[in-house]
């Protein structure tokens, strides 16, 4: 960098990394980042291919794509049970790879490149709860909601909110107007048009709101917009239409944010791709650095004069901290590397979010589904390129019903989405599936989960070995509770299936052959998958398990944070981008902060 080394080193440019390098670098900071993979869409196009890796980000209906895409792909295999008999019982199981795919993304934008661009935000509990693990009243519901207004850029809602805030700076709904993250709806009209997809719609919302009533559950439909502050938190049940984030109906989040303060402030922001942290160089106590290794596979050491920001994600980041001897002391001498600070809990506390599908085959194709071939030669595209309309604005999620699996929670805990497409979770090759246009899937999220048993360990001291990432589902306390709540929602998913009678051909995920609760318990438990991991360097009293301190510090080692996913103690809300990106904006008002106080 120009003028010296940076003052940030931020490894990763993913949901964490690209927000609050953006921001540092805004707020007059010289910042580094250093990212594992490069700019795919920046790359020349080849006009030949039917899908390339440029539209693959862009357009929304591709998402599956790009999370396919060899040019993106950073993929992990992951263990779902400790007993290997068990593992091979989930038909995604591959016995070569010792594991189930888990996609992950590399690149400009890490994660958010191949999302599937779901904006929501996590609920008021979720903040207050990291405020009373860390005693930091900044982490407050009501400190965090400016960091919300500092992001968003709300374009689905009636333009008079915009207004009444801009003016006179009400703002009951408690959206962000002008920030970098603009969230926007897709209702591709081609499905209202679609006269059996549209009575499938309606007969399914009208079978959501017989069961939401027959639970005795509260609901409301007044009001589908899950990030409105007037009435989210209330645990309240009902159907949600959640905002996108894409502008003018093209993906956009944090890695054309980070280009874009790359633009303005380039002596600012430096971006080093294809460029792979090795280790963090530590010497007496304080973070100096990284040890990389370049595209051409040469080695370097970069220094930062005030800290390392490490952004890698849930798996990558407490890989990168056991390599450079900051972990279980005892875990990290088995694999002959030197301890440098104790710290048992790196790694552990890993938590998803549990999902399932429930697949049917319709008797015939949907008519809104009609020359939809994936690809950038077929009319649909051209309508989403020409108009930013049709059926490639949308992420193919219909709506969402939102339930709670015991109406003790405060929080809904079950989440429906009406999806139409072939989707059964993640494995090689899934993406094709997606092409098919006679298929209506559910899938179901099934929110705070209560396992915390998950690890992620090293599998070698090689920084190429991957780690090995065990999820231990449906383990210890609160295990059965959430199986359980599993299978009431596919219950629920097929009384909502029972109003399509005529038009269903098959359920073929579970299949209709496993009724009883038992049976559709153990389907659960072998199949069920997740997505959003996080927790495995999170803040928190060290005695307890902590790995940082409330300012995302990592204990005992100066200089040096984390800011992505690793850091929540416990899993926020529905969704995790929102989430990280708010975690990113807090760190980096946090990071200027301190550098103030500590010069
Ligand atoms: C298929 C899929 C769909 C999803 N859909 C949604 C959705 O609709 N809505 C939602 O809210 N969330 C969604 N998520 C989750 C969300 O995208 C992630 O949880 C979030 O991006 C995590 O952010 P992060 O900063 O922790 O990590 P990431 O975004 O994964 O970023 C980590 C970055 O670090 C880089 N890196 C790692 N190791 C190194 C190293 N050693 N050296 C240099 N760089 C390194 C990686 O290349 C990557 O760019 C989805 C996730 C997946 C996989």
């Amino acid at each position: 960098m120009a003028g010296g080394a940076p003052d940030y080193i931020v490894v990763g440019a993913g949901a964490g990394g690209a927000v609050v390098a953006a921001r540092l670098a805004q707020s007059g900071q010289r910042v580094l980042v250093i990212e594992a993979g490069g700019d795919p869409s920046a790359e020349i196009q080849d006009g030949a291919q039917d899908m390339p890796v440029r539209d693959a980000i862009r357009v929304p209906a591709f998402h599956a794509f790009a999370s396919e895409h060899p040019d993106l792909c950073a993929d992990y295999w992951v263990k779902h049970h400790d007993d290997p008999d068990l593992c091979r019982r989930d038909w995604r199981y591959d016995p070569q790879r010792g594991g189930v795919l888990y996609p992950r993304a590399k690149g400009l934008g890490g994660c958010t490149t191949h999302h599937a661009m779901i904006m929501v935000r996590p609920n008021d509990s979720d903040w207050n709860q990291i405020a009373a693990i860390t005693g930091d009243a900044g982490w407050r519901a009501s400190a965090m909601q400016r960091h919300f207004e500092r992001i968003e850029c709300c374009r689905y809602r009636f333009f008079l909110w915009r207004w009444l805030a801009r003016l006179t700076g009400l703002n009951p709904t408690g959206h962000g107007w002008s920030g970098w993250q603009t969230t926007e709806r897709a209702i591709p009209m081609r499905a209202i048009l679609d006269l059996p997809l549209r009575l499938a719609l309606r007969r399914s919302i009208n079978s959501a709101t017989d069961v939401l009533e027959g639970e005795g559950a509260r609901w409301e439909t007044s009001t589908l917009d899950p990030n409105d502050r007037r009435w989210w938190n209330r645990g309240i049940a009902g159907i949600r239409v959640a905002p996108l984030g894409t502008r003018r109906h093209a993906r956009h989040g944090p890695r054309e944010r980070l280009l874009d303060i790359h633009e303005r402030h380039p002596d600012r922001l430096e971006l080093r791709l294809h460029c792979k942290v090795l280790r963090i160089e530590i010497r007496d106590g304080r973070a100096r650095g990284v040890l990389i290794r370049t595209r051409d596979g040469t080695t370097e050491l970069i220094e930062a004069r005030r800290e390392v920001i490490l952004a890698a994600g849930a798996f990558g980041t407490p890989h990168l901290l056991m390599l450079s001897g900051i972990g279980p002391a005892a875990h990290l001498e088995s694999h002959g590397i030197r301890s440098v600070q104790d710290l048992p809990g790196v790694g552990g506390n890993l938590q998803d979010r549990y999902e399932i599908g429930v697949v049917n085959r319709m008797k015939k194709p949907w008519r809104a589904m009609r020359g939809v071939e994936y690809t950038r030669k077929d009319r649909h595209y051209r309508i989403w390129k020409w108009f930013g309309r049709g059926n490639y604005a949308s992420n193919g999620v219909l709506f969402s019903l939102a339930l709670r699996s015991d109406p003790r929670l405060a929080e809904t805990d079950l989440h429906c989405f009406a999806l139409l497409a072939d989707f059964r979770g993640y494995y090689q090759g899934y993406s094709e599936r997606i092409r098919r246009g006679d298929y209506l899937s559910w899938v179901i999220l099934k929110a705070y989960a209560a396992n915390r048993a998950g690890s992620v360990r090293l599998a070698g001291p090689d920084p190429d070995t991957q780690p090995e990432i065990r999820c231990r589902s449906f383990q210890g306390p609160g295990g059965d509770e959430d199986l359980d709540a599993m299978v009431r929602a596919i219950l629920i998913v097929r009384r909502l299936g029972d109003s399509l009678d005529d038009q269903v051909a098959a359920e073929e995920e579970p299949g209709r052959q496993r009724s009883s609760d038992a049976s559709l318990r153990d389907y659960v438990r072998d199949n069920a998958w997740g997505h959003h991991a996080c927790g495995t360097a999170a803040m928190g009293p060290q005695d307890q398990g902590g790995v940082l301190d409330s300012r995302l510090r990592v204990h005992g080692i100066a200089g040096l944070r984390v800011v992505d996913a690793s850091a929540f103690p416990r899993i926020p809300g529905y969704f995790l981008a929102m989430a990280v990106f708010m975690l990113a904006e807090r760190a980096a008002e946090m990071i200027a902060e301190d550098a103030v106080t500590q010069p």
